[in-house]
């Protein structure tokens, strides 16, 4: 299990490495990605599509790592050949990231991590693409606005950074709109849910694909029917090509 160096303060808790494949969700959508998965999580949740990252015992799946080892394995998979590292997880903001992203660029990859906002990192600055992820009623999960702001404010002007919201249902549709006009200068992504995401036994269920199609034009509707032209509507493109699959 740890065929790496020791756990210390740089290590980090990798669930999966895998790609390339391409980015499904938000502003980088179809962008050929390599995957770097972080484990562990302060939020649960409701429809979590990744419980594998986030509940406790999965932990001993999760393997520590050194900045090195994880770009060693980013270059096996991209051929050596610089590509955008997609962070995720969990909520990958809980790691020390900070000499991963550093080592990362000296070799010429690009990162976008993916947060909720509850946690932040003065190294989120390095990065070149921030994705604040806040969670809408439906997750169960409160919004600590501050946080949030602070997350925005710490990135700075060199990290691009946008908003993407998941929305199932009006409720979450006005805390998308209360997002916005709290950030108004941050671009919007509406994501529709996946409402059988898969449970903590079983990690790849069908998915209902009708169900997901139904709630994107439910979605669009909505953005068209309010005149919220400047927000943009995607589905999981990931989720559309292969369903609740792992590791795609
Ligand atoms: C699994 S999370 C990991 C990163 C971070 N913890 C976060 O939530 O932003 C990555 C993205 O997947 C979204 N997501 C998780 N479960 C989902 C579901 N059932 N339907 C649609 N999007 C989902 C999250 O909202 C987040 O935008
Ligand atoms: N292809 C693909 N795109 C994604 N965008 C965000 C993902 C995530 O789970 O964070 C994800 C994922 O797991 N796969
Ligand atoms: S914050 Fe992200 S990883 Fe954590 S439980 Fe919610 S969706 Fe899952
Ligand atoms: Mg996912």
């Amino acid at each position: 299990m740890f065929a790496d160096a020791p756990p210390n303060a740089r290590t980090i808790k990798v669930s999966e490495i895998f790609g390339p494949t391409i980015q499904g969700e938000g502003a980088l959508t179809g962008l050929p990605t390599v995957f770097v998965r972080m484990g562990g999580c302060d939020y649960r949740c409701s429809w979590c599509d990744t419980l594998y990252a986030v509940d406790s015992s999965f932990r001993d799946q999760w393997k520590p790592m050194s900045p090195a080892a994880i770009m060693s394995e980013v270059a096996s998979l991209s051929g050596g050949k610089p590509l955008l590292v997609s962070l995720s997880g969990g909520n990958p903001a809980i790691q020390p990231l900070g000499a991963l992203i550093d080592l990362g660029h000296e070799q010429g990859y690009r990162f976008a991590l993916e947060t909720q906002g509850s946690v932040v990192k003065d190294w989120f600055s390095k990065l070149d693409n921030l994705t604040l992820s806040p969670k809408p009623p439906s997750s169960d999960m409160e919004t600590d606005w501050d946080l949030l702001a602070n997350c925005v404010a710490t990135a700075g002007s060199d990290t691009e950074t946008i908003m993407k919201v998941v929305v199932f249902d009006d409720r979450d549709y006005a805390y998308a709109k209360e997002v916005h006009r709290r950030f108004p200068g941050l671009r919007m992504y509406l994501q529709p849910g996946n409402h059988t995401p898969g449970t903590v036994e079983e990690t790849e269920p069908t998915i209902d694909m009708s169900g997901v199609m139904d709630r994107m034009r439910w979605l669009i509707d909505k953005v068209v029917d309010d005149e919220w032209y400047d927000a943009t509507v995607l589905p999981q493109l990931h989720v559309l090509i292969w369903g609740n699959e792992r590791g795609v």
